[in-house]
């Protein structure tokens, strides 16, 4: 089933925040500012970062390279659990029109793009993340939210007829992500010299949701998030950047690192099924989108995930020889019903998954 289906009593409406960039507004709504964008932990200035690693998928495919671009893509997991994919598959058409498509459905007026906006207790469809109460603090982002795959659950309602080819787009994008999302999951079992087959089967029926972020510019991007700091519940996300501007920001060694965007790549991050399967090896790293005053950014996002039965834990080669699994293993619908629970409490889904020893 996943998250997509699952009815959300408690979401509270939020503002559209496109619209509000267009007010002058000279300072945010109190609901949008943050005491913790800088906070204790530093963020290093975009030219001084550290590239994250960048992943080239021809040569993790060629067995004259395999061995080197496994090595790097294992410590690409276990240093920063984000990285940069090249060579990918993708064609720069699809990825130059998709993006095209997406910037013009948000260009459209509010009253447009609001045909295809949330129902109330939705998960789909145009509008804002789900908020809970009204003290939650608000995310500088609108966002269109479709589920892919499997196709039976497309809800195409919320599929916006308007551009005319931005359906069209989406439907191949979203053939296409989802074929590096099962090569990526091979190369990932690869690295951990794990059996692999089932996983990637589990993939070929898996869910698939493609987010699309707007983050307009912000009269104070330093008081707000574009999206607050999280990890991904999914085994990867997978993000098409629009812009040329950094927004995207990584965790990593206690300082906020930007990734930069590149022309043509894919950033992937490990998302937490990524670090139970990897039985702790790995970890899902803690990521946010921050905003400025002038340009607006864009990112698809797609959550991939593998079939709602499959059973998401240690993997089995690697809880021998006397390492106790860290996670316990449980189905993708088990994992999203406990993620919402979790969400009312307050508490990270990880935590409730952790097994102490
Ligand atoms: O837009 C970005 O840079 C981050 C998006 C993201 O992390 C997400 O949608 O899960
Ligand atoms: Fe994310």
């Amino acid at each position: 089933m996943g998250l997509e289906s699952k009815k959300f009593e408690w979401t509270l409406p939020v503002p559209n925040v496109q619209e509000l960039s267009t007010q002058q507004l000279e300072t945010v709504p109190a609901r949008f500012v943050r005491d913790d964008v800088c906070g204790v932990i530093n963020t290093v200035p975009s030219d001084d970062c550290l590239p994250v690693p960048l992943i080239d998928m021809s040569k993790l495919a060629n067995p004259e390279f395999q061995e080197l671009e496994l090595q790097k893509l294992r410590s690409a997991c276990k240093d920063w659990g984000i990285f940069q994919l090249i060579n990918h598959g993708m064609s720069d058409e699809i990825l130059r029109n998709t993006s095209k498509e997406v910037l013009e459905f948000f260009q459209l007026p509010l009253t447009e793009k609001n045909r295809w906006k949330q129902k109330p207790g939705r998960f789909e469809g145009y509008g804002q993340i789900l908020v809970a109460s009204e003290e939650a603090k608000l995310d500088w982002n609108d966002m269109l939210l479709l589920t892919t795959h499997p196709i039976q659950n497309r809800e195409l309602e919320f599929w916006p007829e308007n551009p005319p080819k931005l359906r069209e787009y989406l439907d191949k994008y979203s053939e296409d992500i989802k074929q590096v999302a099962i090569n990526l999951t091979r190369f990932f079992a690869m690295g951990l010299a794990i059996e692999g087959q089932e996983l990637c089967e589990a993939f070929q029926e898996g869910g698939f949701r493609v987010k699309m972020n707007y983050y307009p510019p912000c009269p104070q991007p330093e008081k707000v998030l574009g999206l607050k700091q999280h990890t991904d519940s999914s085994m990867f996300n997978l993000l098409l950047d629009c812009s040329i501007t950094p927004g995207l920001q990584v965790l990593k060694d206690g300082h906020w690192y930007f990734v930069k965007p590149i022309d043509g790549a894919i950033v992937a991050n490990l998302g937490l099924f990524a670090e139970m399967v990897s039985n702790g090896i790995y970890k899902a790293p803690l990521h946010r989108a921050v905003v400025n005053n002038s340009q607006t950014r864009i990112s698809i996002v797609t959550a991939c995930l593998p079939n709602s039965s499959f059973n998401v834990g240690p993997a089995k080669e690697l809880t021998k020889a006397g390492t106790p699994p860290l996670y316990k293993t449980v189905t993708v619908d088990e994992f999203f019903s406990m993620f919402l629970q979790s969400k009312k409490l307050g508490v990270p889904v990880i935590d409730t998954l952790k097994i102490s020893c």
